[in-house]
This record gives C-alpha cells, structure tokens and sequence, in this order.
C-alpha cells in the first residue's frame, strides 16, 4: 500500500503541491489525471523524496516522510518510468536490461521477453537505434525485471503514437502482480480507462475527486472538471 496524505511540495519558494491525498492498493493502478501544471508530476516526485515537501508518504505501513530517494527507492523496490538517462544509447538492449541489474533481476530477462516479444529479436542492437516506442518498452521491462513494489509512471506514452501506447499499456495490465501498486500520471482519462482501476484529478496542487476507471460517467465528470467543457 501506497499513501499520501495532505502532501505540499515546494521548488525553492514556488509552492507546487498543496493538498495532495491518495492510496492505491498492491495490484491496483492509481491514474493520476489533469491539465499541464496540475502538479502530477510533483506528486510522483513528493513520493520519491525528489522535492521539498511536508505531509505524509506512507509506503506499506512504514512513514518515509524523512527518508532520502535512495532508500525509499532500496527498501521499497520502486520503479520508475520514465527514468531520465536511465537508457545507454551505445549499448545493446540486452546490455541495457541487465547493466546494474542484481542477480535475481538478470534472471528475469526470459519474462521480460515474453512480456515484450518484440524485444527479443531486438537483443543484439543497439538501443540508439530503437524507435521511441521500443525504447520505452526496454525501459518498462528493465523496470519489472525488478520486481518493483511500487512502480510510477509518468505519462509513459508522451510522444508516442497512440497504437504503441495502448500496446505498452496493454502489457503493463498484464504484467500486473498482487504485490505491485501503480501510479500511472496521465494527461487524460480516456487514455487510462483500461489500466486503471482508480482515476484521481489533480488540480492547482490539490487531489480532487476518485472515481472507478469503469464509471464512465465519472470519468466524463472528472475530464469535464479539469479541461472544462
Ligand atoms: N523544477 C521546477 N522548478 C520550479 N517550478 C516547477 C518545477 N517543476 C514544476 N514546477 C511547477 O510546479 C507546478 C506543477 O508542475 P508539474 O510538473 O507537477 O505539473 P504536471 O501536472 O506534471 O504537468 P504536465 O502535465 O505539464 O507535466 C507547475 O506550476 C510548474 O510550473
């Protein structure tokens, strides 16, 4: 279990977040929608220790609130998606999904290819050579290979075509275990209907309304409040 509760989240003196509460259960995906600057990606940061913030981030019954990135990240296992630079483009793929990797992690590279068959006849090449799509999916699997508890996603589809996202998110639903809680950031909530199981507006630095990912209406209503009309 994952929870935030009243989280502010400061850049310097700007103040970014400032009343974010949420929870997502292990197996469950938590979508985090609303417009540019909402403050989604201040909350997956505020859950990394990445910003200055007060509040309360609980990660399975344990209060992090004071501990640095690198160990929340250790103890907790979470993956993060995009992670910035976290690709060598000179490397190959298979160099790339088990570079730092731990043992028990490199033993996974079978799961990971028949997660992303796509990848496998892929091994050899260098991951620069990748379309942006691929590369993302070497960045998912890398990610599951470690068996994440907590895996956060930040609109892990930005500038891909939507095909290749709903492929990605397709493998992500699958690849959904009982002991992984998700929180996927998403600038609209007909895009993460069929991942998510709840779906969180975002707003000015504030946690709105939750609603199902099945409650359509609800999900209309959410979409309707954040971009208006
Ligand atoms: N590094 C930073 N320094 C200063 N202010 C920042 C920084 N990053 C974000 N902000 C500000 O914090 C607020 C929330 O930004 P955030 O990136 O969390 O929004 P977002 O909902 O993820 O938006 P988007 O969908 O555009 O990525 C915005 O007002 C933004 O300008």
């Amino acid at each position: 279990m994952l929870s935030l509760e009243h989280v502010q989240a400061w850049y310097g003196r700007t103040q970014a977040l400032f009343d974010v509460s949420l929870e997502v259960a292990p197996g469950e995906v938590l979508a985090l929608i609303g417009t540019n600057g909402a403050g989604k990606s201040s909350t997956i940061r505020a859950i990394l220790g990445l910003v200055r913030s007060k509040g309360t981030v609980v990660m399975y019954g344990t209060d992090v609130s004071n501990w640095p990135t690198h160990k929340r990240v250790r103890e907790f296992d979470i993956g993060v998606v995009p992670e910035s630079k976290s690709l060598f483009s000179a490397m190959t793929v298979r160099e790339n999904l088990l570079v730092g990797q731990s043992r028990t992690a490199s033993r996974n590279l079978d799961r990971a290819m028949a997660a992303f068959p796509m990848l496998e006849s892929r091994l050899a090449t260098d991951v620069g050579a990748l379309s942006g799509g691929q590369r993302q999916m070497v960045a998912l699997a890398r990610t599951l290979m470690r068996d994440p508890r907590i895996l956060l996603l930040d609109e892990p589809g930005l500038g891909l075509a939507p095909v290749i996202v709903d492929d990605i998110y397709a493998r992500i639903r699958d690849l959904l275990t009982p002991d992984l809680a998700v929180v996927l950031v998403e600038q609209s909530a007909a895009r993460v209907a069929r991942l998510a199981d709840q779906v969180r507006l975002i707003s000015i630095g504030r946690s709105g309304d939750q609603v199902a990912a099945a409650d359509a209406d609800g999900l209309r209503r959410l979409e309707t409040i954040a971009f208006g009309g």
